[in-house]
């Protein structure tokens, strides 16, 4: 039986050891720095074996998964060149940017590790082993970044360790991998905390405006609460690509301003457009593109207890939520709640079970 190393078992480690332990029949050794996130790991079956030392998990293994922040899983492959492991082992990693490991794993002198870096394109804002599920990746686009020396063996042996992930596979030169991810993930994180950050200084002159803050606000900003440690890492991973972004985005701000002080509505019309039909034509329902959830819209009445009905319903029908919204709800008039699920199949089973019940249920896309 293989046995395969986790380094890291936070919320991408947690998820893929929670899946690996499910669909493969190998001996998982799971490797944290943190004391109480093993235990936890163990108590709930999550992996077979626990280790504070990653050398000794190391030295056991056949295949090494690093899942710790970037620049930690960076130091963790430089430990792996100068120690003795098996033979032909397998490392691959999930960092959000790829350039260091690779320029790590391309320099590395043991003849014993091959390395085929990796990037399940799914997550969450939420971060630790708790918020770990096994099925975080269905869906998900799984960039692979093999070194030159990497094969269509040691591709294909990564492809059935995480099969069970139901992710669909490809494969990027590190370089791409870094200057698409920075414009569709990384920058606009950084957006997010930026739009957040705005809204905090003019707080300062009106104190009522956190509670105007709806539906939009919310929805650009859901990544703000993501875990701060790892977003600073992955800036600074992906430095020179966040300044050309930056670059980027300045210029684009400057021209709209122009555009909106000389009154070229018709321009700002089509801007508005082209950002409309580029968006709609995005793939939806497919997790690691836009959301990772399943949502519900449920119009209900503000009368008192009638959130209390519909999440009564949902628990009857034996349904988990993951996520509540109220997106729309003002004295006297009907609004918008949003219920989030972590399956399609509950979503469809929650729609039809509340319009039995009469709610006028919508899934939009
Ligand atoms: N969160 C996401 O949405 C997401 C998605 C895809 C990839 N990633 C990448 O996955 C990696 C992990 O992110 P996460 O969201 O799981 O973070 P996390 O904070 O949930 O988990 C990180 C884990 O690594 C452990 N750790 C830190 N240093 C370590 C070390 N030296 N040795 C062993 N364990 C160590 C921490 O104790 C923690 O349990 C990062 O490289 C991140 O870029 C994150
Ligand atoms: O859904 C989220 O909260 C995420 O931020 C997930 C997300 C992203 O889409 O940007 C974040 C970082 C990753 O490396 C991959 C996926």
């Amino acid at each position: 039986m293989e046995t395969v190393v986790i380094a890291g078992l936070g919320l991408i480690g947690g998820s893929l050891a929670r899946n690996i332990h499910m669909h493969q029949d190998v001996h998982l050794i799971g490797v944290d720095q943190r004391e109480s996130t093993l235990e936890y790991a163990l108590q709930h079956h999550i992996i077979d074996e626990a280790m504070t030392s990653f050398q000794e998990a190391a030295s056991k293994a056949d295949i090494i998964l690093l899942a710790a922040p970037v620049s930690k899983s960076v130091e963790l492959l430089l430990q792996l060149d100068s120690m003795d492991l098996q033979k032909d082992v397998l490392v691959t990693d999930v960092s959000s940017v790829k350039g260091p490991i690779f320029q790590q794993a391309a320099a590395m002198r043991s003849g014993k590790i091959t390395f085929v870096g990796g990037h399940p394109m799914a997550g969450s804002h939420k971060q630790g082993i708790e918020a770990s599920k096994a099925h975080l990746f269905e869906n998900a686009i799984y960039v692979m970044t093999p070194v030159q020396q990497a094969t269509d063996v040691h591709i294909d042996r990564l492809k059935q360790l995480l099969s069970g992930t139901k992710s669909t596979f490809i494969t990027l030169t590190a370089d791409e991998h870094d200057e698409m991810t920075g414009v569709v993930s990384h920058f606009p994180h950084l957006i997010a905390s930026a739009l957040v950050q705005q809204a905090k200084k003019w707080e300062a002159k009106h104190s009522f405006l956190p509670k105007l803050a709806a539906g939009g606000f919310r929805d650009i900003t859901r990544i703000a609460s993501s875990n701060p440690g790892m977003w600073q890492d992955i800036f600074f991973q992906n430095k020179e690509k966040m300044a050309v972004l930056l670059d980027d985005w300045i210029e684009e701000m400057q021209t709209f301003r122009s555009l909106l002080a000389e009154d070229k509505s018709e321009e700002i019309h089509t801007y508005l457009t082209d950002a409309k039909n580029y968006r709609d034509g995005l793939e939806p329902r497919k997790k690691g593109a836009i959301p990772g959830y399943y949502d519900l819209y449920v119009d209900i009445t503000d009368q008192p207890g009638a959130l209390q009905k519909v999440l009564a319903i949902i628990a009857d029908a034996g349904l988990s939520i993951v996520n509540i919204q109220i997106l729309e709800l003002r004295e006297g008039l009907t609004g918008v709640l949003r219920l989030s699920f972590a399956e399609q199949k509950m979503q469809l089973k929650a729609k039809g079970v509340l319009e039995v019940f009469g709610y006028e249920v919508k899934i939009q896309d």
